[in-house]
């Protein structure tokens, strides 16, 4: 049985994860945290009910009291790196969903994790779909340099653009390189209305609505022709085949991974 905690637990995602770890033959769901606090049942909150775990505050106090192998992240791009750090240094493996964390950050998290032999997977999208997305993207931009990237959201998400965009457009850059395209002569008339522009040449559009969930579109353009990969995630179940793949591997690791493609593919 593998011992999982989750952070988040009450979050859009939290509530999902806490469902489908429940429901695990393999695992055991022995806490979680949410900035709610202890004390505070999570099956009253979750509709299959039934759920009664642990729940703190402080994930520090969660790990000593419960000695999880595994610990989920769904919370918010403040707590993330912090949570992560809390995890490596008591030898628990994470396994993060959650957006936000730069570059720099990533790569100082798997250097940290790789010193300490502690496994963990930072996956930006957990949905397969979307993982199948970014790698025809990069064997399309092979043909077709030209791109740009729409991600579309539920109005509720904070950060922007979203961290399947970024991870996406890092996939397109790694292939294709950096690349000026479009008018050298083009200004905005309304400030931002062309996107955020990646190192790298890349332009994402994000857009945030209520009755979307998760959606991206990639959109190659080409002479006289135009190509669209697009990935929709329905509903929040779309990554949970994805979170319980990265628990049963994280467990193998001996260092951080960023991508759930490096399980799938590598
Ligand atoms: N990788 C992937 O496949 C996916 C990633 N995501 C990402 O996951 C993250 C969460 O998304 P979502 O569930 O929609 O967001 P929610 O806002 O619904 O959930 C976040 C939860 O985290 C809690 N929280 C905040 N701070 C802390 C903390 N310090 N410790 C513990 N819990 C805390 C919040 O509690 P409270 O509200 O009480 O503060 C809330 O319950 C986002 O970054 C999102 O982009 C989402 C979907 C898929
Ligand atoms: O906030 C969300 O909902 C999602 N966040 C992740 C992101 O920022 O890419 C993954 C997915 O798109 C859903």
């Amino acid at each position: 049985m593998i011992r999982v905690a989750i952070a988040g637990a009450y979050g859009r995602m939290g509530r999902e994860v806490t469902k489908t770890v429940w429901n695990a033959d393999d695992m055991e769901l022995i806490g979680a945290t949410d900035s709610k606090g202890e004390g505070v049942d999570v099956g009253s909150l979750i509709e299959a009910g039934e759920i009664g775990v642990l729940i703190e505050k402080d994930l520090e106090e969660l790990i000593l009291r419960t000695r999880p192998d595994v610990l989920i992240d769904f919370t918010i791009p403040q707590a993330v790196y912090r949570n992560i750090m809390t995890c490596l240094n008591h030898g628990v493996r994470p396994v993060v969903g959650t957006s936000g964390l730069s570059q720099e950050k990533i790569q100082e998290i798997i250097d940290v994790s790789q010193s300490l032999g502690v496994g963990g997977l930072i996956a930006p999208n957990f949905a397969i779909g979307a993982i199948l997305m970014m790698k025809f993207a990069s064997e399309a931009v092979r043909h077709f340099p030209h791109v740009e990237i729409i991600e579309l959201h539920h109005d509720q998400k904070v950060d922007a653009p979203s961290g399947t965009s970024i991870k996406t457009a890092e996939t397109i850059i790694e292939q294709r390189g950096d690349f000026e395209q479009g008018s050298v002569n083009e200004f905005e008339n309304i400030t931002g209305v062309r996107g955020g522009k990646l190192t790298g040449g890349i332009r994402i559009h994000s857009v945030r609505l209520p009755g979307l969930v998760a959606h991206q579109e990639v959109i190659f353009g080409g002479l006289g022709q135009t190509l669209t990969i697009r990935h929709d995630s329905t509903t929040r179940e779309s990554f949970m085949p994805g979170v319980l793949l990265g628990i049963r591997k994280v467990v193998h690791l001996e260092r951080v991974v960023y991508g759930l493609d490096k399980l799938l593919f590598d």
